[in-house]
């Protein structure tokens, strides 16, 4: 399409009557979507877990067929499930969670995959040509050029003349001493004749001395000659072996170049242009970071980077934030918001999927409210519209993040004692921290994200080990060493990644909702006929195993029901059909209904809707009598409605614990950087 149609295009792609079913039609995830995205703007898309944006975007990305309806993209209809689809109309993905290869540096990560498109079939074409070009140089260097051809035979000319020269030098000398032979003969002979003829014998040998003289000099003017042009033959020749040696290479270069290209399995990486590139998209979009810095060693807001230059690499034209501020802290989400109103101004256009309704506001020219899988509002006026508008739109009712807080007693019921984590690289991430949790409280971890907190975490539920002279007791137990089968008996853990330890995707609901409390006998009870051995558990029969089916699905249907879990109509469907706020929901009631004395809840509300989150910590909340609960987020305004102290984190020390009430975000924050 010519450029000039495409300005005038009121969208750069529409949805157009979108329908998408699951589960037999049981689920209705779009329910006839119309909804035209502008060019180079910003369009949010909000709605509650499970009101389908991520199917919506799934569509248009090709991982899912529609229903019914269709998609144009510069007011074509294209079929985005064919192969290729996404890519060929330039359309990109931001996920929340990264696709990334830990171990390759930044700029291995975004060119991996995008080789091929290094060399484009134009671009083949023009090295095959310069290819032939240099050969034909190659081979005809010498022969091609005429002035150097012209120096040579001169040269070889001269040569000739020189050996024609010395070779009467010779015969003249030879004919000296002849006639001089003969003058002696005659004398002796003779010395009468000898006396007559003397003067003319005489006269002949000055004669030929003399010409033998001028031979001479000739000869040597002739060697001077030669001299000059043999430093000139040795000159060119230099430069030539010089001139020749690059073309070799080049052309060397050139050939491996193109050969391993056009393999699918090896190749030689043209880096210069790479490092070029990576320089120019970096210093556009204003993007600091080094190409050559390992990817496990990045923060979390410098993954993104990488992924959305993974984006620009290639120059896509749409690019799709899927929850991408989820897991950033507040000045990563800044600077994220600012280079997308970067590549706005470069004429991306850009789908922003976010819970966060205050980012939403900030940086969306559009805002499209899905409800339970129709669109029911595509809000233009976002300066106009409020905050609480949009929530209320999107969930039906005001939400306001207000708790009555229960008091905790004095009873300390977790006691951590100089806890100190190294990394395997010797980093200490946990510095020697000291706090304690009282019963019926809620302890928060707050701080920028890198500083200490989630490893904290992680000590307490087991998944790293402290160093040795650190002490985490519980009821005055120290569990440091239990293993985590130990600790689920009285720990409930709502892992920091639901994805790793939280659930098993292609396991059914039902599966999932055990997976923490398999040992309860209520679920499953193993009976021995036999002596007592490992073979019994390994029955393959199952013949010792009762599994108690009926107690499962009831447990499962009880989580279901606590936390209002979406779209799990079936207990046996695999938890990953669930939208990934719905899996999150799951795995929260799994663990607050779980037996527990201590509630481990890491980021408990990343990728919920507003009125999941109010729900969950009511929940927490009604949960902590009795307990203890240590709650790690990076949200601190919910830290500061929820808990009853907050332990700040800077580089892996205990800054200041802080009681909520007393503080003001702008306090905190200061903290957060250090600045007590
Ligand atoms: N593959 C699938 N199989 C069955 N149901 C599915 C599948 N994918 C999505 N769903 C259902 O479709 C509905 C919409 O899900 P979707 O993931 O699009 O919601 P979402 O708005 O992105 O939610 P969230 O904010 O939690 O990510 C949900 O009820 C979900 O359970």
């Amino acid at each position: 399409m010519q450029n000039k149609e495409k300005n005038n295009l009121i969208y750069k792609f529409e949805f157009i009557n979108i329908t998408k079913k699951f589960l037999n039609g049981k689920i209705v995830a779009n329910n006839n979507i119309n909804l035209g995205i502008e060019p180079s703007k910003v369009t949010a898309l909000v709605g509650e877990n499970g009101s389908g944006k991520s199917t919506l975007t799934s569509i248009l990305f090709g991982l899912y067929k529609q229903d019914t309806g269709e998609i144009k993209i510069d007011g074509k209809v294209c079929d985005m499930y064919q192969s290729g689809a996404a890519k060929k109309h330039r359309i990109g993905m931001v996920h929340q969670h990264f696709h990334l290869v830990e171990k390759f540096t930044v700029l291995e990560n975004i060119i991996l995959g995008q080789e091929e498109l290094s060399i484009s079939l134009d671009e083949k074409e023009i090295h095959e040509e310069r290819i032939s070009q240099l050969e034909e140089k190659y081979n005809s260097f010498f022969y091609k050029n005429k002035s150097k051809k012209e120096q040579f035979e001169e040269y070889y000319n001269l040569k000739i003349i020189l050996r024609n020269k010395r070779f009467l030098r010779y015969r003249n000398k030879l004919n000296i001493s002849k006639i001089e032979q003969k003058i002696k003969n005659i004398e002796n002979s003779n010395k009468l004749k000898y006396k007559i003829s003397k003067t003319k014998k005489e006269q002949k040998i000055n004669k030929i001395k003399q010409n033998l003289k001028q031979e001479e000099k000739s000869r040597e003017s002739l060697n001077l000659e030669i001299l000059n042009l043999e430093k000139e033959v040795l000159k060119l020749k230099t430069k030539s072996v010089l001139q020749i040696e690059e073309l070799r290479k080049e052309l060397d270069f050139l050939k491996i170049d193109l050969k391993t290209r056009n393999s699918s399995k090896y190749g030689i990486l043209n880096y210069k242009k790479y490092y070029q590139r990576f320089e120019a998209i970096t210093q556009r979009y204003g993007i600091n970071l080094n190409p050559d810095q390992l990817v496990s060693k990045l923060s979390v807001g410098d993954r993104q980077k990488v992924e959305i230059l993974k984006t620009l690499w290639v120059e896509k034209e749409v690019i799709i934030f899927d929850e991408a501020t989820a897991t950033l802290s507040i000045d990563e989400i800044n600077s994220l918001l600012s280079l997308i109103k970067k590549l706005k101004e470069a004429n991306k256009t850009i789908l922003f999927i976010s819970h966060k309704l205050q980012e939403v506001k900030t940086i969306a020219d559009n805002i499209a409210i899905l409800k339970k899988g129709n669109l029911i509002a595509l809000e233009k006026n976002t300066k106009k519209i409020t905050i609480e508008e949009i929530a209320k739109m999107m969930v039906g009712t005001k939400v306001i993040l207000e708790f009555k807080k229960n008091s905790p007693i004095e009873k300390k019921l977790l006691e951590v004692k100089n806890l100190t984590y190294i990394t395997k690289k010797g980093f200490k991430a946990v510095d020697n921290i000291s706090f304690d949790i009282k019963e019926g409280e809620i302890f928060g971890l707050a701080g920028i994200e890198g500083n200490g907190q989630e490893e904290i975490f992680n000590c307490i539920a087991g998944i790293k080990k402290p160093t040795k002279d650190s002490i985490i007791s519980f009821q005055n137990q120290n569990i440091k060493d239990f293993k985590i089968k130990t600790r689920n008996q009285f720990i409930s853990h709502i892992p920091i990644d639901r994805f790793k330890h939280g659930i098993i995707a292609d396991r059914s609901l039902a599966f999932n909702s055990i997976i923490t409390n398999f040992n309860d006998q209520k679920f499953a009870k193993f009976y021995f006929e036999g002596k007592k051995n490992q073979d019994n558990y390994k029955n393959p029969k199952g013949k010792n195993l009762i599994i108690n089916n009926k107690a499962i699905y009831d447990w499962t249907d009880k989580l279901i029901k606590k936390m209002n879990v979406d779209g799990a109509n079936n207990l046996n469907i695999e938890i990953r059909n669930l939208s990934g706020g719905n899996q999150q929901k799951f795995v929260i009631a799994r663990e607050i209904l779980k037996e527990h004395k201590l509630l481990l809840a890491g980021h408990p509300t990343r990728g919920l809707d507003i009125k999941s989150i109010k729900h969950i910590y009511t929940e927490i909340i009604n949960n902590s009598p009795k307990k203890a609960t240590l709650l790690y987020s990076l949200e601190i305004s919910e830290l500061i409605s929820v808990c009853d102290r907050i332990a700040i984190l800077y580089k892996g020390k205990i800054v200041n614990i802080i009681d909520p009430r007393n503080y003001d975000l702008n306090k905190i924050s200061k903290m957060f950087v250090g600045e007590v």
